[in-house]
């Protein structure tokens, strides 16, 4: 803020003091520093000088001996507008604090000094009517005068920006501020409405003065002065507190007016805050408005224009060769921009194949020509351009899909992890199992080929898949891009990189049936799931381990295998934690693999989704009520009990045909009448029927369990089983009853030993005791029964092991020719859990390994309980299956019937089973 010289003319006018009782005070000594004090900490009234002059009127009569000529007005303007215009000049903006004060004081009596009053005599000064002073009070109020404020923008001083004259008259004014400039060197054009600086007496005041003398005052800096004076919109309060105790009485009366007063702006703009267009100065004189030339206002900055619009400039003539030299100048209009797209990509040369069986193996042909929708149209298919050979490939056969499993089925965070275990990924020999284990018992059966085409692919009507063997180079015709029947290869193929995903199961911690298994991705209907492995083991090595090693284990892994031996997965593959439910998804299936059994999961009949718990039928023997466990799947039709399968718990017969039935059961030889008045005249039953003479009724009755069509024995036989169950005291095979009923007490111990040692899985309370109290001779009475066994299920080479001298681990010796028939598929079958489909439900699966398995499961005989000595066996597919597929299974009478068929021209025989009808 500059300071100003106001100091000496103040003292003049200190009468004239309208306002400003905080006006700093006069005292030259510090003059410079109070002017500049007040300019800041004085607010400008808001009382006009009007309104003041009225409202002092009465109490004033002194202010009428003043006269206009006795005025010396000192204008002390408020560095404001000077520093307004010199930030205009130089650009700067520097903070502006104080306002534009007009100040009219009388002049001081001549006893005072100026410098010597107090500041409290001063602001007790008289106000004076300006009005009146001036002349001007004649004219009366401007509303009288039919004056019309509303249009009119008024400032005052209360706005803080001009200098309100009031009433004073514009010429005496300008004579006084004429005068007063020479003292303070500040002009005010009253008559334009205009204060113009003429600065002090410095070259840039004078550059200042000269600037603001040609052009008028910039909008914007007027306008910045107006805002900057805004603090005269302060309340009324606040004015009233800058005044002396007189100076409150005079204004207090004059309140009264204020409202009256403020009613004449209250409908305009301003008084509602409103700027509705740039604010100029005004000037009032004598009351009334004087008008600003407009030509004098510097107009209004434009905003600029964004575009001249070319019709605009045609409108105008002067512009208009300037607009077309500038169209010649531009360059050419450019062409909306069009999106490119590519018509062809990656695959772009790749026609359709005119022959879309072109590239496709038989088999994809086969199922091609089954899918209307993919064949050819005669139209180029573009839809589906590529990569169209892979593409068509893809929609034929599909592909497995599976989202990402931590996706959808994430296992919680720390599951438990069963105890180390030594995992195996392929069976192997331990003990004396090696040197017992015949090499070559399946060899034979690849003697001959399967007489699939290429085009039929290994299907259900394969026989080597009849007969659950798998195909090879040896006994295929065709590689295995054309066969369909590698399900072992597909499996190691698969999970040979490893990963969960190939691998596809995990171990899961069950809520209360302890570890289970679960499915890591999708699986087809009758897919291998995963191998069965462990070490294969002696019946005698088992019964070892059970008594000395798993004796304090809760579980037990051990399953029937092959060749009467055991596999122990204890030290074997993640399949041994599948747990057992009534209604499974899985089936435990035996196939031969390259002449060698091999056990694994296949899904059931319909496919398993991700996260899918895998469980399969155990159709567990538990051997003793005391090992009966508490079945826990929760299906609906569960079985209660971890037992035999569904065919004990079907409803009794009534009395009347238990009765026939157990007269049925008593001989032998009514059994072999029955057997053969409803079995079909196959060599295999044949040779059951033979051999039943000399077998127990139990196997007898068995033996008509063989045959589905015999609805009648099988009722009998079923009700027999149905008793056994319900009892669940003893399920054990004949030989084992009569062990139990006729012989010794050591030998029923034994027998029960034996069936426990192949029993397996999870036998909750094992007998210790009889197995320690097994002896030699119980041993030879139960593989005597096993040799007869082996007899009624006429394998001639059964009596050559039978006839070989036993002892303890005589029961686990391998019998060669028996071995082949023990590998029957039956096993498979019994030990699938889950219901077998109609023959020609397999059918419409076709396909997959396991369709045909299912099919030989409808076909052979379900049989539950063994008849032999390993009817201890209680995890695997029971004894009785065994024999059921020695008798009707094996693959040189499955084969000769085949061909029989096949020569006659009638429908290949699909199944063993349906040779044993
Ligand atoms: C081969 S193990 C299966 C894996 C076993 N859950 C584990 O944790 O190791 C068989 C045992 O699992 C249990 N188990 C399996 N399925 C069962 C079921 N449906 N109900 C009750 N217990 C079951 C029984 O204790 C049975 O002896």
């Amino acid at each position: 803020m500059a300071a100003i010289e106001a100091t000496p003319i103040m003292a003049e006018l200190d009468s004239l003091l309208l306002c400003g009782s905080s006006f700093t005070s006069n005292d030259p000594t510090d003059s410079a520093s109070s002017n500049s004090t007040s300019m800041s900490s004085t607010p400008p009234t808001t009382v006009s000088a009007d309104s003041m002059s009225l409202a002092s009127e009465p109490d004033h009569p002194k202010s009428e001996i003043a006269t206009a000529s006795n005025i010396e007005a000192v204008i002390t303007v408020t560095s404001t507008l000077e520093t307004e215009i010199e930030q205009h000049e130089s650009g700067q903006q520097t903070p502006i604090a104080d306002d534009a004060i007009v100040v009219a004081e009388p002049p001081p009596p001549p006893e005072l000094s100026p410098a010597s009053r107090p500041r409290r005599a001063r602001s007790s000064l008289p106000v004076y009517n300006l009005s009146k002073l001036m002349g001007t009070d004649v004219h009366g109020k401007r509303r009288s005068k039919g004056d019309s404020v509303v249009d009119k923008r008024r400032r005052t001083i209360s706005d803080g920006t001009t200098a309100n004259f009031g009433d004073l008259d514009a010429t005496k004014l300008g004579d006084a501020l004429a005068k007063a400039s020479q003292t303070t060197k500040i002009e005010v054009d009253a008559s334009a409405g205009r204060r113009s600086s003429a600065v002090l007496n410095t070259p840039k005041s004078a550059r200042i003065a000269k600037k603001s003398s040609l052009s008028p005052a910039p909008a914007h800096l007027t306008r910045r002065a107006t805002r900057l004076s805004g603090a005269s919109t302060e309340n009324l309060a606040t004015k009233l507190s800058t005044f002396s105790k007189r100076g409150k009485k005079a204004v207090e009366k004059g309140v009264g007016r204020l409202p009256r007063e403020l009613l004449r702006l209250k409908d305009t703009n301003e008084f509602a805050h409103i700027d509705t267009r740039p604010v100029r100065y005004t000037v009032w004189s004598n009351g009334k408005y004087i008008e600003v030339d407009p030509s004098q206002e510097t107009p209004a900055p434009q905003p600029p224009r964004k575009k001249i619009k070319v019709d605009e400039n045609a409108a105008n003539g002067e512009e208009k060769p300037a607009v077309e030299e500038q169209k010649a100048a531009a360059p050419a209009t450019k062409k909306p921009r069009t999106k490119k797209w590519l018509e062809k990509g990656l695959y772009a040369g790749q026609e359709a194949p005119i022959d879309i069986f072109k590239g496709l193996n038989a088999q994809e042909k086969k199922k091609l020509a089954s899918i209307p929708e993919l064949l050819p149209t005669g139209k180029p298919n573009r839809t589906f351009p590529q990569p169209m050979y892979n593409g068509l490939r893809m929609l034929i056969n599909g592909r497995d899909f599976k989202l990402p499993f931590d996706v959808c089925h994430p296992l919680p965070p720390g599951q438990p992890k069963p105890a180390a275990y030594r995992t195996m990924t392929k069976n192997r020999f331990v003990g004396d199992a090696a040197s017992y284990w015949k090499k070559t018992p399946h060899f034979g059966d690849f003697a001959s080929r399967c007489v699939c085409q290429p085009a039929d692919g290994c299907d259900e009507d394969c026989q080597n898949r009849i007969m659950l063997y798998e195909c090879d180079d040896t006994n295929c015709n065709f590689g295995k891009a054309h066969c369909q029947n590698r399900a072992f290869q597909d499996l190691q193929e698969r999970t040979k990189k490893g990963g969960r995903y190939r691998v596809g199961v995990e171990v899961v911690k069950t809520g209360d049936r302890g570890y289970g298994v679960r499915s890591n991705r999708c699986f087809e209907a009758n897919q291998i799931i995963m191998e069965y492995t462990g070490e294969i083991i002696t019946e005698a090595e088992c019964e070892r381990r059970m008594n000395e090693e798993y004796k304090d284990n809760e579980c037990y892994y051990l399953m029937s295998f092959d060749q009467n031996m055991i596999i122990d997965a204890t030290t074997g593959s993640i399949a041994r934690f599948v747990n057992h439910s009534c209604s499974p998804n899985c089936r435990m299936i035996k196939w031969i693999v390259a002449g060698q059994p091999r056990m694994a999961l296949f899904a059931g009949d319909r496919p398993i989704m991700t996260g899918e718990e895998l469980t399969y039928d155990y159709n567990f023997d538990p051997f003793s009520a005391k090992n009966v466990q508490k079945c826990l799947c929760g299906s609906p039709n569960c079985r209660g009990v971890l037992g035999p399968k569904p065919k004990e718990v079907k409803p009794p017969k009534p009395a009347k045909d238990e009765k026939k039935t157990k007269a049925t059961s008593k001989t032998s030889k009514v059994s072999t009448k029955v057997l053969s008045k409803t079995t079909t005249k196959t060599s295999v039953k044949t040779s059951v029927k033979t051999s039943a003479k000399i077998s127990t009724k139990r196997k007898l009755k068995d033996a008509f369990e063989f045959d589905g069509d015999d609805e009648e024995e099988a009722k009998t036989t079923k009700k027999r089983k149905v008793q056994a169950a319900t009892g669940l005291k003893r399920t054990l095979s004949s030989a084992s009853r009569k062990v139990a009923k006729g012989a010794a007490k050591g030998a029923a111990k034994s027998a029960a030993t034996i069936k426990r040692s192949v029993a397996s899985i999870s036998v909750a309370a094992r007998k210790k005791t009889a197995a320690a109290k097994m002896t030699k001779t119980t041993t030879t009475k139960a593989t005597k029964t096993t040799t007869t066994v082996r007899r009624a299920l006429g394998s001639g080479a059964a009596k050559k092991a039978a006839g070989k001298k036993t002892t303890a681990a005589t029961s686990t010796k391998p019998k060669p020719k028996t071995a082949v028939a023990s590998r029957s598929p039956s096993l498979t079958i019994v030990a699938a859990g889950s219901p077998a489909p109609a023959q020609k439900e397999a059918k419409s699966v076709v396909t997959t390994p396991t369709a045909s398995a299912a099919a030989s499961k409808k076909d052979l005989p379900r049989l539950t309980m063994s008849s032999g000595k390993t009817s201890s066996r209680k995890l695997t597919p029971s004894r009785k299956a065994l024999e059921s597929g020695l008798l009707a299974g094996s693959p040189a009478s499955a084969r000769s019937a085949k061909m029989t068929a096949a020569a006659k021209g009638t429908p290949k025989i699909k199944l063993v089973g349906a040779a044993a009808n």
